[in-house]
């Protein structure tokens, strides 16, 4: 069965709040986070730098968030604002709201009693690399228990770098709920340290690592607890997913939503007082300061007639920061 947390994020439904950008106790080579996230205090909710709680409500009511998965850096590092967060998004959006936290740190008692108390649904470890054939009698043994005897959903959370037969072993003996193990990626982030490692892009593709993957897939992901997430299946569920639960929930009436989830609309620096002239009905357009925005069709129909002169066809993400894919145009 797969978990909720993977379920709601397949929808596109998980909020991603990262809360932290440090991570002190440790250095993986492969570790994804970019220029604009690594040693920042600052946190984001999805896209969108949060200045104040309230607007963490706000992210998560924009794309009508299912859960919220928490992460960095290093979310122990940070345990009153992680607990803190917790408990707002549970207060505001009731228990149904899951919640899942990456650690790559045991933590210990007292964190995951506090983290389960904060309203923590299931926390997911990623232990050092090098240990992952040889877990046993290790700290990472011990805390799943105890995860589990607070009240948590213990679990393991791992890049796909190589299959371990080991892994499976410690798997079977019962005290993780599941292993997802990532497609391994190179970013902006960890591309010279990966190049250096030896490892290169697969052909054709943007962020998969060569080399891996069939590999794992041969022997890992047939387990009946390991569960393996694609690269291409992150971008098509997780984010275009995402995308598309946003434009719907914040499109207007003429904004129309594309199947990659970005809304299309169009753009005319005509005056508003021309839309009224023409009687053109309240809903298709709306007037801002300088512009007016308008259903696409309707102003490539305007043009078409000598309605207005000339105006264009904008494509933008529905997400905080509003960037235009594609401008068209019109005239
Ligand atoms: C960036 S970490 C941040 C949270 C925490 N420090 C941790 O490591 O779990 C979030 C997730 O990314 C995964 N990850 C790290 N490097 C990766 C890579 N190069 N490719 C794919 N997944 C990666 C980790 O296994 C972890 O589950
Ligand atoms: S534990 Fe997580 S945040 Fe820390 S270096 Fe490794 S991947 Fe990066």
């Amino acid at each position: 069965m797969i978990s909720k947390g993977c379920e709601q994020c397949a929808k596109g439904g998980k909020m991603v709040l990262f809360v932290y950008g440090y991570c002190d106790q440790r250095d993986c080579f492969y570790c994804p986070l970019g220029e604009n996230r690594k040693n920042v205090t600052q946190t984001y909710a999805n896209e969108r730098p949060v200045e104040n709680d309230e607007e963490i409500i706000r992210e998560a009511k924009k794309m009508d968030a299912l859960g919220t998965s928490i992460t960095g850096g290093e979310p122990q590092e940070a345990l009153d604002k992680t607990c803190r967060y917790l408990r707002l998004l549970k207060e505001e959006f009731g228990d149904d709201h899951h919640t899942h936290l990456y650690t790559g740190i045991t933590g210990g008692r007292e964190n995951m009693r506090r983290l389960s108390e904060a309203g923590l649904d299931e926390i997911r470890f990623h232990p050092p690399y090098e240990l992952w054939g040889d877990l046993h009698g290790t700290e990472w043994e011990d805390i799943l228990y105890i995860a589990r005897e607070e009240g948590l959903t213990p679990a393991f959370e791992i890049p796909g770098i190589r299959a371990e037969q080991e892994f499976l072993d410690f798997l079977d003996e019962g005290a993780a709920d599941f292993c997802n193990v990532n497609e391994f990626e190179m970013s902006q982030g960890n591309y010279e340290r990966m190049q250096d490692a030896g490892y290169e892009l697969q052909d054709g593709h943007m962020s998969a690592v060569d080399g891996s993957k069939d590999a794992i897939l041969e022997e890992m992901a047939g387990h009946e607890k390991v569960y393996f997430c694609t690269s291409v299946f992150k971008d098509a569920a997780q984010h275009r997913n995402r995308l598309k639960r946003m434009a719907e929930n914040i499109r207007r009436d003429f904004d129309e939503v594309t199947d990659d989830g970005t809304l299309v609309y169009g753009k005319t620096y005509a005056d508003r007082e021309r839309f009224e002239e023409l009687g053109v009905p309240d809903e298709f357009y709306t007037a801002k300061s300088d512009h007016v925005e308008v259903a696409w069709w309707l102003l490539e129909e305007m043009i078409e007639d000598g309605d207005v002169e000339d105006g264009e066809i904008v494509e933008q993400y529905p997400t905080y920061d509003g960037q235009v894919v594609e401008r068209t145009p019109l005239a």
